[in-house]
């Protein structure tokens, strides 16, 4: 299966390094990427076809993964309409909804819109799907062999469900890294060095994560199983609580999709 990516950015990369870890060959691959400095990273990144256009691409591809800014698909499908015509083309464009980009394409392109997260570079990203009708089971197949080869896949019943996961693991592993930027602040300021904050910061989030995902508790168990009465933990949490950070992240997850809905909102109208 041949796959070109239109758009050769940060999420394009994370896919494509994640399906070159997992043993895609190289030539099954190719990205069309507008800006010469990324098509020469890419090339020395990661020894794949690459082409300022999709015209100019010299791979053959029925599958196309649209990785540009969502500002940016509009134009981008419009001026490839007639080689996007009839193929499956996965959009991976925060807010653009999946019926406007098919209807862009003249309703003639087989469409599912995905949100994935940067941990695809690892093999450790988690993607919601969505397919529009007419999407037949062998092309959402092809969908979950792409994007199940970089991490796990979480079907959709319903477009509107895509700006929730946007706004969760979409964006959630920028919530993750900043809790870490917090946390290994405080190890510096309680006098540890910034490398060993960093460890001790990253093993309690990996140690963590692993126990819940092995665990059939609750994630508000498991952390009452950390604080004793009496102890540390306790008045970790109670400065928590009244700092209110639980509703301050939250809302800052509303935001996320807020700004997704409206990022569809805005560029359907365009
Ligand atoms: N980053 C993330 O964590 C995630 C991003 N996404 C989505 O993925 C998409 C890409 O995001 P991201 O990788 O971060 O963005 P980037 O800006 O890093 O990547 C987009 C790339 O596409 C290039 N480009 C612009 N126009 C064209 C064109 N006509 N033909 C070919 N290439 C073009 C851009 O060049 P130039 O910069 O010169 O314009 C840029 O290099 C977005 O729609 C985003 O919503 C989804 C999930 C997670
Ligand atoms: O911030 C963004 O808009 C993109 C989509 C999800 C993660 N990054």
């Amino acid at each position: 299966m041949n796959i070109t990516f239109i758009g050769g950015g940060n999420m394009a990369a994370a896919i494509i390094g994640g399906l070159l870890q997992q043993g895609n060959s190289p030539e099954t691959l190719a990205v069309a990427e507008i800006n010469t400095d990324r098509r020469t990273q890419l090339q020395h990144q990661f020894g794949i076809n690459i082409s300022a256009t999709v015209a100019d691409s010299s791979v053959n591809s029925d599958i196309y993964v649209l990785a540009v800014k969502p500002q940016q698909l509009r134009v981008v499908v419009t001026e490839n309409a007639t080689l996007l015509h009839n193929k499956l083309v996965i959009s991976i464009a925060a807010g653009i909804r999946a019926t406007d980009l098919s209807a862009w394409l003249d309703n003639q392109s087989y469409i599912i819109r995905a949100m994935p997260n940067t941990p695809c570079l690892i093999g450790k990203g988690v993607t919601g799907l969505y397919a529009l009708p007419g999407v037949n089971a062998s092309q959402k197949k092809q969908a979950t062999d792409i994007l199940g080869a970089v991490g796990s896949v979480i079907w959709c019943d319903d477009e509107i469900q895509l700006d929730a996961v946007t706004a969760m693991s979409g964006s959630g592993p920028a919530y993750v890294f900043y809790l870490l930027e917090a946390m290994q602040q405080a190890g510096t300021e309680l006098g540890l060095s910034a490398e060993t904050a960093r460890q001790l910061s990253l093993e309690t989030f990996i140690g963590a994560s692993l126990l819940a995902a092995d665990s059939h508790e609750s994630f508000s168990t498991l952390r009452t199983r950390v604080t004793s009465p009496g102890g540390t933990t306790e008045q970790a949490i109670l400065s928590l609580e009244q700092d209110n950070v639980k509703h301050a992240l939250i809302d800052a997850i509303k935001a996320a999709h807020r700004r997704s809905q409206e990022i569809g909102h805005i560029l359907s109208q365009s």
